[in-house]
């Protein structure tokens, strides 16, 4: 193989929330980088995983879910989804086969059309994801579906939790990308900061259970990540910004026992990460009306 023949680039899924981007971004990559949860929204940075092949290099953004702007909060994610669809080189539109096409994939399609018949020719590969939970019926009638929606490259079928067509969607990815070099050296899995990562598995953490309760009204900030000297343990300070004083009651429970058990699950993740020993410190703010306040907003790193 000479050197023209590798190709590499930028992958971007999108989709609305709960489509399986995450779960299909760790399917392909193979291991677990991002994210995931039952419940809608908890990717709220952008993820990178790559996927090494002898011939090509993919780079995937997991972005946040697409959606209809109706906070503040969801117009600056809709900003970074745009800001990324610009500079990918494929886009992967992720569909659930076992929800019908509705409103907002018709909204995503919508926002999708024009990068593809735009200058730059962005192509969008559309994948049926979960292909799992449904017959092979209904998965042929979501695929007709899918495919009247828009000019789609391609139309994948796929399933990251069986398996199914996860490497067939690699291939038609890859054939998508420029010829270039190796873009990151290999065993390196998300160019995300630590900090990106443990700020995730703290909001996890305290969302679990509770999440009918604190609907995106939950902030986690890093505060530090610093070694001990003795080089054995890394001291981690994270805040954790709420809206209201209710909600403070809520994470952190009677006597603080919810914040402790919330402590020790998100700890447990973090040591995984790091490969060391932690100590986390959480600490519970209120921080009134942050999802409508820019200035609160910038603060919180968004
Ligand atoms: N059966 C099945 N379930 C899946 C599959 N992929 C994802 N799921 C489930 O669908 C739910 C949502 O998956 P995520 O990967 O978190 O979805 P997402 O699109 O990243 O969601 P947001 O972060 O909200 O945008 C989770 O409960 C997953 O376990 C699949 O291939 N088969």
């Amino acid at each position: 193989m000479t050197a023209t023949d590798h190709r590499s680039g930028f992958a971007c899924l999108v989709g609305r929330p709960n489509a399986g981007k995450s779960t299909l971004t760790n399917a392909l990559v193979g291991e677990k980088v991002a994210i995931t949860s039952g419940r809608p929204q908890t990717t709220r940075h952008t993820i990178r995983g790559i996927v090494h092949r002898d011939d090509a290099q993919l780079v995937l953004v997991d972005t946040p879910g697409l959606h209809r702007p109706r906070t503040l909060l969801g117009e600056r994610l809709n900003t970074l989804v745009r800001d990324t669809l610009a500079e990918v080189d494929v886009v992967v539109f992720c569909l659930p086969a076992d929800q019908k096409v509705g409103p907002g994939d018709r909204f995503i399609a919508s926002e999708l059309a024009p990068l593809m018949t735009g200058r730059r020719r962005t192509p969008v590969v559309a994948a049926v994801t979960k292909s799992d939970t449904v017959g092979r019926a209904e998965l042929a009638e979501q695929l007709l579906a899918v495919a009247a929606l828009g000019e789609w490259d391609d139309v994948v079928p796929v399933s990251a939790r069986d398996g199914f067509q996860v490497t067939e969607l690699t291939d038609v990815l890859v054939r998508h990308l420029p010829e270039g070099p190796v873009l990151y050296p290999d065993g390196e899995l998300t160019d995300e900061p630590e900090a990106v990562m443990v700020a995730e598995l703290v909001r996890e953490a305290a969302l679990e259970g509770v999440r009918d309760e604190l609907p995106h009204s939950l902030a986690v900030v890093v505060d530090e990540i610093v070694p001990r000297a003795d080089g054995r343990v890394v001291d981690v300070r994270v805040n954790l910004f709420v809206e209201r004083d209710s909600q403070k009651g809520i994470i952190i429970g009677r006597g603080g026992s919810r914040l402790r058990e919330v402590g020790t699950r998100a700890r447990t993740g973090i040591e995984r990460l790091l490969g060391q020993k932690v100590f986390l410190d959480l600490h519970v703010k209120v921080a009134k009306d942050w999802q409508r306040d820019p200035k609160q907003l910038g603060r919180l790193g968004f």
